[in-house]
């Protein structure tokens, strides 16, 4: 038996990237936070203490920002590219360069005719993310991109149109069935492109709207049967989506009992909102030719 050191990554998290476009007098803001990471030899950084292979976490830092001005930021997605790519360049050990990205959405400040040319207000609410995961080819070869875009604290909740019931039964259930019940979720979706020719943002927009459409629009069963339906839509929409993967609480609102007081009904009108336990919801949905990306899923925690 020996010891050996196994898996490892190394880079700077949570570098909190704010970019201003000021070629007018009208700004735009971009609000990231970026996380990066390097895979590939750095045996000798842990195991003799050499450490001539590693490019700081401290230059990966300053290459994030530097790349909000010299590449710019048209989306998450192409920005995390471009900083893949030269986190390769500038680092031979590395088989592997993974950016991870949440952007925050700001608003105009709603005055005047069409918003405030420089003042924002910070959008509550989801936040949309990305990982990029560049694999360095063969000799010569072009790496490999792996893009994952998707979102995060997506809170839905539809006040009919859901049931559950019909369920297994054992010794320790107490469930009672519902037939009409408020289903509501704080969703995370990632789902992964086989392609890099793709209008980021449009292709975020497009996802988006259509699991907000179709948790609206079909009935559900379950939450299980509900992430399948959005899910499957999101591949029928967009051939070059190869899967999507869900993490979804079952953010539970049980009817409050009001038996004790005969004057008081209650046909689904009050509920509490319960904060913790929640059912955990997970599930993904894929094309079965589609090649598995193991590489592109890596450290990205929170998901079956
Ligand atoms: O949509 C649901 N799925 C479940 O698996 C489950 N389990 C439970 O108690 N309530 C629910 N709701």
């Amino acid at each position: 038996m020996s010891i050996v050191l196994g898996p490892n990554q190394y880079g700077k998290a949570e570098n909190r990237v704010v970019r201003i476009t000021r070629d007018t007098a009208r700004h735009e803001i971009t609000d990231l936070n970026v996380s990066t990471s390097l895979r590939g030899d750095f045996a000798d950084a842990h195991v003799t203490g050499d450490q001539s292979k590693i490019l700081p976490t401290d230059t990966q830092k300053n290459t994030a920002f530097a790349y909000a001005k010299k590449h710019g930021v048209s989306s998450p997605e192409d920005y995390a590219l471009a900083l893949a790519g030269r986190f390769l360049d500038a680092t031979p050990a590395a088989t592997s360069a993974r950016i991870e990205v949440e952007q925050y959405a700001w608003d105009r400040i709603p005055v005047g005719e069409s918003g405030h040319d420089h003042a924002f207000v910070r959008r509550g609410g989801d936040t949309r993310t990305t990982v990029v995961t560049l694999e360095r080819g063969a000799e010569g070869a072009a790496p490999t991109p792996h893009v994952i875009s998707g979102l995060k604290d997506l809170v839905v909740l539809k006040s009919t149109g859901s049931e559950f019931k019909g369920y297994l039964r054992d010794e320790y259930t107490t469930l009672a069935e519902a037939d009409d019940r408020i289903l509501a979720t704080s969703l995370v979706a990632r789902w992964r492109h086989t392609s890099t020719d793709v209008d980021w943002n449009k292709t975020y927009d497009s996802v988006r709207d259509t699991l907000l459409e179709l948790f609206a629009t079909t009935y559900s069963r379950a939450l299980q049967e509900t992430l399948h339906l959005m899910g499957q839509a999101v591949l029928e929409r967009h051939p070059d989506i190869a899967e999507i993967r869900f993490s979804a609480p079952n953010k539970h609102h049980f009817l409050v009992d009001f038996s004790a007081f005969p004057d008081v009904d209650n046909h689904g009108e009050v509920f509490i909102a319960a904060d913790r336990p929640y059912g955990l919801i997970e599930a993904t949905v894929l094309r079965d030719d589609a090649p598995a990306a193991p590489e592109a899923w890596l450290a990205t925690p929170g998901f079956c």
